[in-house]
């Protein structure tokens, strides 16, 4: 018999090809349509049964959500660690501000994956009818992309049980590593679309350095301090065996300057979180306050800075002032509450039961595990049902700078651990108060030709400079004390002298 030549094979294979397609082709114009249906599917189970691969979808977009779907999210970061290797169809993307590059597989790009001993293909790719424009693709609205997996139908049980789910696991991890994290603010929008106006979150990238290295504080506080954080974003299975909420409220509090928002963005450096940085006064009423809680999403930090200047939350406060403005020795304190004291016309009726929810009522607990941090320059003044156990869980008192305290920034902004002038500056330092900020400002070098030496004899200038501003006004305070006395004598010899005899 002689030997089919590769040829005469292809040509027989074309052939056959051609006919099926002209019989189909038959079918199709003049069967019934019940017919057809019935062919079509027999077809198709005929295909399957030839082609043994499954195919599963995971669109960006589903239904009627204008979020991007979670599991794509999750798809493309986890391909994004592996793709660099075996795709040969990549994208580079970079986030904005950011400094990392991402290689990811483009459209119609495939890559491998491995798992317990199965290969799994990934594509992506796009529905719909992408626009042809002079030659180059546009993205059209109809346009769709999603990542198709591959796989044998052996597998099938393998990957819908474990694969699917070791995916989805790492693609959630990965991206909560790489992600950007985000400073949050309320505003009233100026979307014109929206109406009626109302607060909404804005964002910027957060940048802000601070570590708890460069808090100057005393060590054994501060690891405690970081041990309480720690401990909490890995408690989540404790919070949900006692059946509370994952949430914990920091109070800070202390004279201005000792590092209060330093502190906040310690934190949020160390778990990784974002901020959302809520401005009260802005906030219209209960209802309003309730909407920006819902948006905020996990692993975030919610900080009401100056809670006791945000609102009226103490139902008291507006008597303080009236008294304050009396009282000569609160002259100073006087100052820089009004600074921050929201302005009268402030139209927010957002009341203290409406803030109470908002820290621990039912809706606090959708997002997941969130601090909840209140900074105040003047703790007595806020209402004990604000800050009690429970509600603001730990008390962190930020006060003047200490020496162990002095030395964290010597060491940071002079990189100097051990100085002959250390002896007066400690000495000096418990003589007299000075904030950290006043410190950190002495040891910053003014100049290229100031070294660690001048900047360490500023700060004792400082020091003493503050030592005797300290003198003075204990000197005024008690001869203040004294006049009311000498005018009371004045007055009493006054009344002798007019008393008839
Ligand atoms: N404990 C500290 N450790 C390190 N730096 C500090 C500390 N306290 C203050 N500083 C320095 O002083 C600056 C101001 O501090 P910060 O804004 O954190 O103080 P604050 O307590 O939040 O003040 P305010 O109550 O006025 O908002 C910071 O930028 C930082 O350089």
């Amino acid at each position: 018999m002689a030997a089919i030549t590769m040829a005469e094979m292809w040509t027989t294979v074309g052939s056959s090809i051609a006919s099926f397609m002209f019989v189909w082709t038959i079918i199709r114009q003049y069967c019934p349509h019940e017919v057809r249906l019935y062919l079509e599917k027999s077809m198709q189970r005929l295909m399957s049964f030839f082609n043994p691969y499954i195919h599963v979808n995971i669109h960006e977009f589903t239904g009627t959500r204008l979020n991007r779907s979670e599991a794509y999210g999750a798809v493309e970061a986890y391909l994004s660690t592996n793709s660099s290797k075996s795709a040969k169809r990549l994208k580079l993307e970079m986030e904005k501000d950011s400094k990392k590059i991402v290689l990811t597989i483009d459209e119609y790009g495939k890559v491998t994956d491995e798992f317990q001993a199965a290969e799994i293909s990934w594509a992506l790719r796009a529905t719909g009818s992408p626009q042809q424009s002079m030659g180059y693709r546009q993205n059209s609205e109809q346009e769709r992309r999603y990542y198709q997996l591959t796989f044998h139908k052996r597998y099938r049980e393998m990957i819908a049980e474990s694969y699917l789910e070791h995916v989805i696991k790492k693609g959630k991890e990965i991206r909560v590593k790489n992600r950007q994290r985000k400073l949050y603010t309320n505003g009233v929008t100026d979307r014109f679309w929206v109406y009626p106006k109302q607060s909404m979150w804005a964002d910027v990238q957060f940048e802000h350095p601070a570590t708890f290295d460069s808090v100057a504080m005393e060590p054994e506080k501060k690891q405690e301090i970081i041990e309480d954080l720690l401990n909490f974003s890995q408690s989540k299975d404790f919070y949900a065996r006692i059946g509370k909420a994952w949430k914990r409220g920091y109070l800070l509090y202390g004279p201005p300057g000792t590092g209060k928002s330093t502190m906040i963005a310690a934190m949020a450096n160390l778990l990784n979180y974002d901020v959302y940085d809520l401005e009260l006064t802005a906030v219209k009423d209960n209802t309003e306050l309730k909407k920006l809680l819902i948006e905020i999403t996990g692993k975030s930090i919610i900080v009401i800075e100056d809670i006791d200047c945000s609102l009226d939350l103490t139902g008291q406060r507006k008597k303080k002032k009236t008294e304050k403005e009396t009282d000569d020795k609160n002259e100073q304190e006087k100052k820089e509450t009004k600074s921050k004291v929201p302005n009268e016309e402030s139209l927010s009726k957002v009341t203290l039961s409406g803030l109470l929810n908002f820290i621990d009522g039912l809706w606090s607990a959708c997002g997941g595990e969130r601090i909840i941090v209140f900074t105040t320059n003047y703790v007595e003044k806020l209402d004990p049902a604000l800050i009690r156990r429970g509600r603001m869980d730990k008390h962190i008192e930020l006060s003047y700078c200490t020496f162990e305290g002095f030395k964290v920034l010597a060491k940071n902004y002079l990189l100097v651990e051990a100085h002959p002038s250390f002896e007066t500056i400690e000495r000096l330092m418990e003589e007299t108060k000075i904030t950290p900020a006043d410190v950190a400002e002495a040891l910053m070098p003014k100049s290229r030709s100031e070294d660690a030496e001048k900047c360490l004899s500023n700060l004792i200038q400082a020091l003493e400079e503050a030592k005797k501003e300290a003198a003075m006004k204990k000197a005024e305070e008690e001869s203040r004390e004294k006049e009311p006395a000498k005018d009371d004598s004045l007055l009493q010899d006054k009344k002798d002298t007019e008393e008839p005899q």
